[in-house]
């Protein structure tokens, strides 16, 4: 199946106008069929829409309700939602024509007053999947937080489950619900047009997921000690991901087609450090990149405040002896000393706290291979939604 918006928005209307405003606003949409005052030729067209939508009706009135539905399935609704109180040739009937179309059948519980207790809950999931349901639908008014408990509690045991509270303090689990399993949660056009309490407008979900993911439209950078496996890593996992790989020390030397070294040798440190965060700050802007860093880019502030801000900074940890192994026979200009070990502990003693400090994420690297350490990557900056 398509994969679909994980916001539903429930359009409420009620005339052909406020749909329509309403329905540009996400790409999956609830029609309720039941709230809206529309003539034949205005119905057609909603139900015509391009967008991904479930039909639903609540109109008491069966014939009605399954002519209504039967239109929505032939016009392209994804989804229609039949309540688990209509009688079953009613979800028969709907279910068998569903079945000849592109279209999936909600099976759906409301209690506008309570929660009921979880084995009761088990009950009606059962009950809606054995009448056939793809998604068993539970919604139910929250008056304590143990019955957001069980409504999100059923996540654990039910496959194919849209469940979520009702009512002010249900309104967390129509967040929850999502990073608990739900396909997708209802939300409203605005807070003045909700079709049920609780229901967040679909910006403010946004809002609140953005926030919680906030990390997701940066770039990665990678921080570490010389040697420690920012070029080799950054190179493996842009690669396996298929986003972008930035050096910048490499950066540095395509742009002044001179090696690092010898911009040292010629230039100086100082001189190296400035182009350093010219081209941090440049590439930081791209957010499909990972950016691997030079071991001392830690060393000034504005880059500091760069690498907390804009991206996601994995700081790669490994201790000197280990780094110095790492780039035996290498070219790294800090390093030509007589007691290279000596001044490569001093470096990592000024530097370390740093790392710790700008880092979001930290792996020791020590002992395990490109491969793994990208996985682990993956599993640290891979977010839910
Ligand atoms: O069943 C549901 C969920 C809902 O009741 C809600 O609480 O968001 C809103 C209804 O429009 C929809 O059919
Ligand atoms: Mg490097």
């Amino acid at each position: 199946m398509k994969k679909l918006s994980k916001y539903c928005l429930s359009i409420s209307g009620p005339d052909f106008e406020q749909c329509s405003q309403q329905l540009q606003l996400s790409e999956f949409v609830e029609l309720r069929l039941d709230l809206y005052s529309l003539s034949e030729e205005e119905l057609v067209s909603l139900l015509k829409t391009p967008k991904d939508y479930i039909a639903t009706c609540r109109i008491e009135d069966e014939k009605t309700s399954i002519t209504l539905l039967k239109k929505a399935i032939e016009l392209g609704a994804n989804f229609i939602d039949v309540d688990i109180r209509r009688t079953e040739s009613f979800i028969n009937e709907l279910r068998e024509y569903s079945s000849r179309y592109d279209c999936k059948l909600i099976i759906s519980y409301h209690n506008y007053k309570t929660t009921p207790a979880k084995e009761e809950l088990l009950s009606i999931y059962d009950r809606g999947i054995s009448f056939g349901a793809d998604i068993m639908k539970l919604a139910t008014f929250v008056n304590s937080e143990s019955d957001n408990s069980i409504l999100l509690g059923l996540y654990s045991i039910c496959d194919n489950l849209v469940a979520f509270g009702m009512g002010e303090l249900g309104k967390i689990s129509r967040l929850a619900s999502l990073y608990c399993g739900a396909q997708f949660t209802y939300v409203s056009a605005s807070s003045t047009s909700t079709t049920a309490s609780g229901q967040y407008s679909y910006s403010e979900m946004k809002n609140i997921i953005s926030a919680i993911n906030q990390e997701q439209d940066k770039p990665i950078s990678l921080i570490g000690f010389m040697g420690v496996g920012k070029t080799t890593v950054g190179d493996a996992f842009a690669k396996q991901s298929k986003i972008k790989f930035i050096d910048i020390d490499q950066e540095i030397e395509k742009q002044t087609s001179q090696s690092i070294s010898s911009i040292f040798e010629t230039k100086g440190e100082d001189y190296f450090r400035s182009l350093e965060s010219k081209t941090l700050q440049d590439v930081t802007t791209n957010p499909s990149s990972v950016i691997s860093c030079g071991g001392g880019v830690i060393t000034r502030e504005e880059n500091r405040i760069i690498l907390q801000e804009k991206t996601i900074c994995i700081w790669l940890k490994a201790d000197v002896e280990y780094c110095l192994n790492q780039i035996e026979g290498n070219n790294r200009p800090l390093l030509e000393v007589n007691d290279p070990l000596k001044k490569a502990q001093d470096l990592y003693k000024s530097r370390e706290a740093f790392y710790k400090e700008v880092s979001h994420i930290v792996i020791n690297v020590k002992g395990k291979s490109i491969a793994q350490i990208c996985k682990i990557i993956n599993e640290k900056i891979n977010k839910p939604l």
